[in-house]
């Protein structure tokens, strides 16, 4: 099976952020991601990894202002200077956390927008460019616009066209299973046929966004095709669980 990593913005939040890293090490996970790291400075989130013995996997460079509708920046040519600016915060946190994999979310946009278009494949030239010395791996995520309506990036098809085209070496495709089942369904021939440029990949049931076994697809069976596949990442845990975190991790006990 797999090694699974808890992503600590929708799980063990029934404490404050910094409390769930010790929360879920006591549960049994050697790893954890997070959707934004940069309310709390750098150095508490690296010595709280440290102090539970974890590994952070991944996390988003700022999505631009969540509250007014952002979600992400790089596809926007308007916002070209703050994306630069969140790339230079984000790789200032993953070398503080030792973190490798950095989640560049696109925006509000449409793909039929040249300019859009343009100033995405910039954004991520750019970002690839400043993070491949520091060994670190960009990624790109397609998300279901029924949860995020008019999201840029919401085509699996669309994001290996864009990962292939621009051939940087560390550009991947962030296989977020929730959203390629609500996409396009065909999870296991995606994962098969996207494995090359797979970097990372997350887990959540289909319809609810739960815990994995609660919803319509066989998740144990998907667990099972990455490691025939032969994936050797992590698989980011990107669920809300239904009731107390804990009460829900059987799931894991069943596959470990
Ligand atoms: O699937 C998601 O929503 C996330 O992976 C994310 O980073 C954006 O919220
Ligand atoms: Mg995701």
């Amino acid at each position: 099976m797999p090694r699974f990593a808890a992503n600590l913005s929708l799980m063990f939040t029934e404490r404050p952020l910094l409390d769930r890293f010790a929360a879920a090490a006591d549960a049994g996970f050697a790893a954890v991601e997070l959707q934004f790291p940069y309310e709390h400075p750098a150095d508490a989130i690296a010595s709280r990894l440290a102090a539970a013995g974890l590994e952070l996997t991944l996390f988003n460079l700022s999505p631009g202002d969540w509250a007014a509708g952002d979600r992400g920046l790089a596809a926007l040519p308007l916002r070209r200077d703050e994306f630069r600016a969140s790339v230079a915060t984000a790789l200032a946190y993953a070398e503080a956390t030792g973190t490798r994999k950095l989640h560049a979310m696109a925006g509000i946009a449409s793909r039929a927008d040249p300019q859009a278009q343009a100033a995405y494949r910039d954004a991520l030239r750019y970002a690839c460019e400043q993070a491949g010395p520091r060994g670190v791996e960009i990624m790109i995520e397609p998300i279901n616009v029924r949860d995020m309506p008019g999201y840029f990036l919401d085509d699996f098809a669309a994001a290996a066209e864009i990962i292939r085209g621009l051939a940087l070496p560390n550009l991947k495709l962030q296989f977020d299973v929730y959203h390629r089942q609500i996409l396009h369904g065909d999870v296991l021939r995606g994962l098969e046929a996207l494995l090359p440029i797979i970097g990372h990949v997350q887990t959540a049931s289909v319809p609810g966004r739960n815990e994995p076994g609660a919803g319509e697809l066989d998740d144990l069976r998907i667990f099972r095709a990455l490691d025939e596949l032969g994936y050797g990442g992590w698989v980011g845990c990107e669920y809300r669980p239904l009731g107390r975190t804990e009460d829900g991790l059987g799931w894991l006990q069943r596959v470990a």
